[in-house]
């Protein structure tokens, strides 16, 4: 069980505020929404959590904790369990949606036989038991967000930083989806779901709203 904090957490890429310094408490055991419309700031915070902005392009200030202990770059934050499933999925499109999943767990030493039954176990929890073997180039949107989030539901993140996860999503998956996040609450992860989405926004444990990177909580964390 790892909980999610920052401290006067802020990301400017350029002249751009894109998160105003906030502090955030993501308990283990929870889901926090993120919300607000386009440009809001809702990816920068979700990539800085993630202690993936690299100073070249962005500029983060304020710290990010992770199980009480400062995280400092990406490496640091991939071995304490923080795992972003980002907006635009960062899948191989030359890769099966089998060996999407794959992969991550083979390079992170996983056994193959371990690895092979979460790759089946992930991608049937986001129904897509039978396309294992499509290319990610021949699925649809839809289908791609459901490989990127089996891949990160599979490495059993301690931490689990979801963009826009179920913006493509018919009905069906989509609750098939917003399931998987709270299953993995339920199993003591952090989980923070940047949304467009109210009832995934009302479904979270609290909502944290930005406008223009300035942040306010609709709904506060139980700690
Ligand atoms: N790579 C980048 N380079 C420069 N500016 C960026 C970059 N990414 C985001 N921004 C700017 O930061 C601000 C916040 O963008 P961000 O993508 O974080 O918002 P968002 O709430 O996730 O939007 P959306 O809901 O459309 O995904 C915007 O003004 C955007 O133009």
């Amino acid at each position: 069980m790892t909980d999610l904090a920052a401290t006067g957490l802020s990301v400017a890429w350029g002249d751009t505020l894109a998160v105003h310094p906030l502090d955030l408490a993501v308990p283990a055991g929870s889901v926090v929404a993120v919300t607000g419309p386009s440009g809001a700031g809702k990816s920068s915070l979700l990539w800085a959590l993630a202690c993936a902005l690299r100073p070249a392009v962005a500029t983060v200030t304020g710290q990010v904790l992770v199980g009480g202990e400062v995280v400092g770059d990406r490496d640091g934050a991939a071995g304490r369990g923080v795992v972003l499933v980002p907006q635009r999925n960062a899948l191989s499109a030359s890769l099966t949606a089998h060996e999407s999943v794959l992969v991550p767990l083979l390079a992170r030493g996983e056994t193959a036989p371990v690895a092979l039954a979460r790759v089946a176990e992930a991608l049937g929890r986001v129904g897509l038991t039978g396309s294992e073997g499509h290319l990610v180039d021949q699925l649809s949107g839809g289908q791609q967000q459901r490989v990127a989030l089996a891949r990160a539901l599979a490495l059993r993140p301690e931490v689990l930083l979801a963009d826009e996860s179920t913006s493509e999503l018919d009905a069906g998956n989509r609750e098939l989806v917003l399931a998987a996040l709270h299953e993995e609450a339920a199993r003591g992860a952090a989980v923070v779901l940047a949304t467009h989405d109210p009832d995934a926004a009302a479904g979270a444990s609290a909502v944290l709203g930005l406008d223009e990177g300035a942040a306010a909580w609709s709904r506060r964390p139980v700690a």
